[in-house]
């Protein structure tokens, strides 16, 4: 099957810099920001310019090519050594997308297999940063697909419930969770999706509804704490949501609220998807336990725009993802086949890094 492509890149490579989505105008403004070195970067990942875990992993794949470019030695071991620190600055912008991790580590370990003058590197580190980009393209592409062929064969067409934003915006395009509900669209066989709105940041409300609207597929907007009330009413045939780290035993972080998304499906006997590249498996965690949660800014509770919802002076915990036991998991789906998450360990020697 060939897969349409989403229209929506948020990570573009265009002349001597990068261009990102502003993804905390969205969607009341399209808004490009122009990149031009590692700072940037740094700071647009860390502000969420850009966000989800595979894109996060473009860009920082970019954010280490535009470090490499800032390094003025022709020695390669000093330029390697300034590299390094270019991978420190941008690891410490996020704490749980395996997928920035990744990313930094393919584009140092291509600079130290690759022999040549530093400029030579500097060369080589750009292209594979686009090689970056183009294969989680179409790795979301083969994906969406082989969610379409995992998903519920009923007579009617399906009505899919997702969590966060898993969409084009959360990677090189297309999606991860939004790759498969296009791949359904694209083939007939989606009547509708129902997204939640993803407080704190509500990536749902703002971003997946935006996507949707501009493919134009049915979308219905719920809070999240109506998610197991739709489900018990039987509006619900299948949940496909997105990932931020997947442990080798198909333990699976992602934004918060998709542990009750889960619990709730299998309460419900709906089966619970979980859409994302090799790029998001560690396969070096055993389970979800060691997965490290960041903690975000208080405000983005107590403030929605210039509005506070609740009193100051109170105490506020505000964990931005929790961990899916494997057991509430139907499959996994990545660019390789949809798999029993017990199934993952085979996919080891595929991760390339
Ligand atoms: C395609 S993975 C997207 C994943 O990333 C999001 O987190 P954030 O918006 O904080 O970067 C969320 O967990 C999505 O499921």
């Amino acid at each position: 099957m060939t897969s349409t492509v989403s229209h929506v890149y948020p990570v573009i490579w265009q002349k001597d810099q990068v261009l990102l989505i502003d993804q905390n105008r969205l969607p009341a403004e399209y808004t490009l920001v122009e990149i031009k070195n590692s700072d940037d970067m740094a700071l647009a990942i860390k502000t969420m310019i850009v966000r989800g875990a595979p894109a996060i992993g473009v860009a920082a794949a970019y954010g280490m090519y535009l470090g490499a470019r800032e390094i003025e030695t022709e020695n390669r071991e000093l330029f390697l050594t300034q590299l390094e620190k270019i991978a420190e600055k941008l690891r410490a912008t996020r704490p749980t997308a395996v997928n920035l991790f990744w990313a930094i580590q393919r584009m140092l370990n291509t600079a130290r297999r690759t022999l040549g003058p530093v400029e030579y590197l500097q060369e080589v580190l750009l292209e594979t940063a686009k090689n970056i980009n183009l294969e989680d393209l179409k790795t979301c592409q083969a994906i969406g697909d082989y969610g379409l062929e995992a998903l519920p064969k009923t007579p009617e067409k399906l009505t899919i419930l997702t969590h966060c934003n898993a969409g084009a915006l959360a990677t090189a395009g297309y999606g991860t969770a939004l790759g498969v509900v296009r791949s359904a669209w694209r083939e007939g066989r989606l009547a509708r999706v129902f997204a939640d709105e993803t407080r704190p940041r509500l990536q749902g409300a703002k971003l997946t509804v935006w996507e949707c609207v501009q493919d134009e597929i049915p979308i219905t907007l719920i809070t999240d704490n109506m998610a197991a009330h739709c489900m018990k009413q039987g509006l619900i045939h299948a949940v496909v949501v997105g990932a931020d780290r997947i442990a080798a035993n198909g333990d699976t972080a992602n934004k918060i609220g998709t542990y009750s998304v889960a619990i709730s499906a299998k309460a419900h006997n709906i089966p619970f998807f979980v859409a994302a590249p090799l790029s998001t498996i560690d396969f070096s965690l055993i389970d979800g336990n060691q997965i490290p949660i960041e903690e975000r800014d208080p405000a983005e509770i107590y403030q929605i725009g210039k509005t506070l919802v609740t009193p100051e002076g109170v105490d506020f915990y505000n964990p931005a993802f929790d961990v899916t036991p494997a057991n509430l998991i139907t499959a996994i789906i990545t660019e390789f086949g949809a798999v029993a998450p017990s199934e993952l360990k085979q996919f080891e020697e595929k991760q390339a890094v």
